[in-house]
């Protein structure tokens, strides 16, 4: 049977980013994607226009609806926007079991806002307790832990920070550290253990919506059953393939390719359904 996805995120009306890269991945991974909507923005490639966050209380509704008809495999979390909506979702959440992947969102590749600044302690106090994986990149890592990051030291001193705030999993996306010429992502475990996937860095403008959709990549793989690792390597495909094939829409920076992974990287998949 397939396995059902729930991203809790923001709307983009452009389609690049939020529920709607997140709706996208879930599809072309083969799970059912359902959602809860905590913000609408009027968005396009250019930037963020205006944000209209929904009320908490229709957010948990609206989660509400999905868990008592769905057997949801695993969860995302996107744009959370502030620090009531942060209380109100991870006190809905907290004695489900579900395996829980958390985006912790704040800032638009333009500029914008997506995070209010008093909502990061919320976060910490009550969304990462509950958390198995955690996928800031280093400017969100560096907001949440306190700590610059501008050597490897600074990166592992962050990530057991990041560690002791409680999500099973910390992955610090992309890092400008070491080699320009290669995307890092350093996943750190709770027993020590840590691990980097490599990719080459893309010459490409074209990277709007790549932390939603890596991470909502990660939540349909874990609902299929994959284990932590497996679904961290093979999301890492489906970012790599959709930023390499871009569509080089909008005038700004523009969205991913959502059918490449599997036209050109899991063509199994596909041909054996
Ligand atoms: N130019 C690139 N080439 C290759 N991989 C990239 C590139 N940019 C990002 N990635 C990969 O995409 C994934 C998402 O990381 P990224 O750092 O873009 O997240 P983010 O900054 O949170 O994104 P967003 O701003 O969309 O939320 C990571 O696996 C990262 O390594
Ligand atoms: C609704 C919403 N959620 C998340 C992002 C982050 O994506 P990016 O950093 O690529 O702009 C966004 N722009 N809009």
């Amino acid at each position: 049977m397939i396995s059902v996805t729930m991203t809790i995120a923001g709307s983009d009306s452009g389609g690049g980013a939020g529920i709607q890269a997140d709706l996208k991945t879930f599809q072309e991974l083969k799970t059912f994607g359902t959602s809860s909507i905590t913000a609408l923005t009027a968005q396009n490639t250019l930037g963020v226009q205006d944000v209209f966050p929904v009320e908490a209380s229709f957010i948990v509704k609206q989660i509400n609806a999905i868990l008592e008809d769905f057997d949801v495999k695993a969860i995302k979390t996107g744009m959370l926007f502030s620090s009531t909506i942060i209380r109100e979702v991870s006190n809905r959440l907290k004695d489900t079991k579900i395996p829980l992947i958390i985006d912790p969102v704040m800032i638009a590749k333009g500029g914008a806002t997506l995070l209010q600044s008093d909502a990061i302690d919320a976060m910490i106090q009550d969304l990462f307790p509950i958390a198995t994986i955690i996928t800031p990149n280093i400017p969100e890592a560096e907001a949440i832990s306190g700590i610059a990051i501008k050597s490897e030291d600074d990166l592992q001193l962050a990530a057991q920070k990041l560690l002791s705030f409680g999500p099973q999993v910390v992955i610090l996306k992309g890092g400008h550290l070491s080699d320009e010429s290669e995307a890092i992502d350093r996943v750190y475990f709770q027993d020590g253990t840590t691990l980097n996937f490599t990719a080459k860095r893309l010459p490409t403008k074209d990277t709007h919506g790549t932390g939603c959709t890596f991470s909502a990549a990660i939540t349909a793989f874990i609902a299929r059953g994959f284990s932590i690792e497996d679904a961290i390597s093979e999301a890492k495909k489906y970012i790599h393939a959709a930023i390499s094939h871009g569509l080089n829409l909008g005038h700004g920076h523009g969205p991913t390719n959502h059918f490449a992974y599997n036209d050109h990287v899991n063509k199994e998949m596909v041909s054996n359904g």
